[in-house]
């Protein structure tokens, strides 16, 4: 591959394994777009939640699924996402949005909506772009140059985020990430999954830097045609 040719990069793997952070440092530093899609989800759930759509309710958001303009913001240095104009950085990540997004985001109608922005997004990258979530390397951009799939044990993960809210009870946090990562991974339509061709990255024992790096070196090694 020559180093013009946009590099498409997916990072995938269940929750807190460290794949927004790594995403946004290594798009960073290579000069690339990066997409959140878990925050596109967030964002569907979040306008289901705030026009009172029972998220309970597989045929209801499944109806409503076409309704709000959710548009993502790809420089990694400044992540944006707004539904209808409005900016919802903050409010998707409260938890009654976190408690619902895997049921949202189960129902296929969302996944296909979810899925289009996101292939858009991904091709028109001028210089290439890093993609993180679930299903990028699976089912969103099977023909990715390269494909992470990060993993950490549960209680690694628990301990990551236990330490960003302040008196989170961290036994509390590991139950809610293993539920989250249940669901997300044994629903119908494009469930978290690692693809047959991703490299797979334990980074339980590994700081953020040593993971940042291994995944810089794996894209200049795909750049360099090795
Ligand atoms: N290797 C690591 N060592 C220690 N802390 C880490 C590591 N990787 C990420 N973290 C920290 O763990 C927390 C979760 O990381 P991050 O949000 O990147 O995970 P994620 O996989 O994107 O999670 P989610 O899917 O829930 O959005 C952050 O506070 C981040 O700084
Ligand atoms: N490709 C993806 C990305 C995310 N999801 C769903 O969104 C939830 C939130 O993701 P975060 O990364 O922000 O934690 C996640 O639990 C999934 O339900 C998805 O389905 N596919």
């Amino acid at each position: 591959m020559e180093s013009a040719t946009p590099v498409i990069v997916a990072i995938d793997g269940p929750s807190g394994t460290g794949k927004s952070s790594t995403s946004k440092a290594v798009a960073a530093q290579l000069g690339l777009s990066y997409l959140d899609t878990g925050a596109q989800y967030r964002a569907i759930t979040w306008w289901m939640v705030t026009n009172g759509i029972d998220t309970a309710d597989p045929f209801a958001i499944a109806s409503a699924a076409g309704k709000p303009e959710i548009v993502s913001g790809t420089d990694p240095e400044k992540p944006a996402i707004t539904v209808d104009g409005l900016d919802v950085a903050g409010p998707i990540r409260e938890q009654d949005v976190t408690s619902k997004v895997s049921a949202v985001s189960a129902v296929p109608e969302v996944r296909a909506r979810i899925t289009e922005l996101q292939r858009a997004i991904a091709g028109s990258a001028v210089t290439g772009i890093v993609v993180e979530g679930r299903d990028i390397g699976t089912t969103v951009l099977p023909d990715a140059d390269l494909k992470v799939f990060l993993t950490a044990s549960p209680e690694a993960r628990a301990a990551r985020r236990s330490g960003e809210l302040e008196g989170a009870d961290l036994h509390a946090t590991r139950e809610a990430l293993v539920k989250r990562d249940a669901a997300d991974s044994s629903r119908k339509t494009s469930p978290l999954a690692k693809a047959d061709d991703a490299v797979e990255v334990d980074t339980t024992d590994l700081t953020l830097q040593q993971v940042i790096e291994c995944v810089v070196t794996l894209v200049e090694e795909k750049r360099a045609g090795r």
